[in-house]
């Protein structure tokens, strides 16, 4: 991307976003699963602080899923033949990844979890 200064700073950032959101399958699926506890945020109405610990989670997964596809480009460049290395850093790499999304799915049970028991004790005429 040519230019300089901040203007052409942000754009190459932008560009990065799209890029790993048109071009990385993952990065879809994590969208899709963003999109769906937002969804599952505003029918339960959780309170301002669980909103905050759900963006912080949602985040924290597309900041490492990012950061994951940067590895990947940048082993990919150094070599296309196998190597040790280039496997740890991809195993390393998708290993992070890995640990923020079971961190979203223990995130997801502690705040949704108390309201769906609810609506369910409620449906049940508990
Ligand atoms: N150059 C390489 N040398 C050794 N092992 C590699 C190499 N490239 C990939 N691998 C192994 O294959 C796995 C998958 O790598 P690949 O580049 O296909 O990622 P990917 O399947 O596109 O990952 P993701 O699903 O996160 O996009 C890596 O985790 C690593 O174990």
């Amino acid at each position: 991307m040519k230019g300089t200064g901040l203007k052409r700073s942000f754009a190459c950032a932008l560009a990065g976003i799209a890029y790993v959101f048109q071009r990385e399958r993952n990065m879809k699926i994590h969208g899709v699963a963003a999109i769906m506890a937002v969804g599952l945020g505003l029918f339960l109405r959780v309170t301002r602080w669980e909103w905050g610990l759900l963006l912080i989670t949602i985040f924290i997964v597309l900041v490492a899923e990012t950061i994951n596809s940067a590895i990947e480009k940048a082993v990919d460049l150094q070599t296309e033949s196998y190597h040790p290395l280039a496997e740890a850093a991809k195993d390393l790499a998708a290993g992070a990844v890995l640990l923020t999304a079971i961190m979203a799915v223990i995130m997801a049970f502690l705040i949704f979890g108390p309201y769906l028991l609810n609506l369910l004790s409620f449906a049940g005429g508990g």
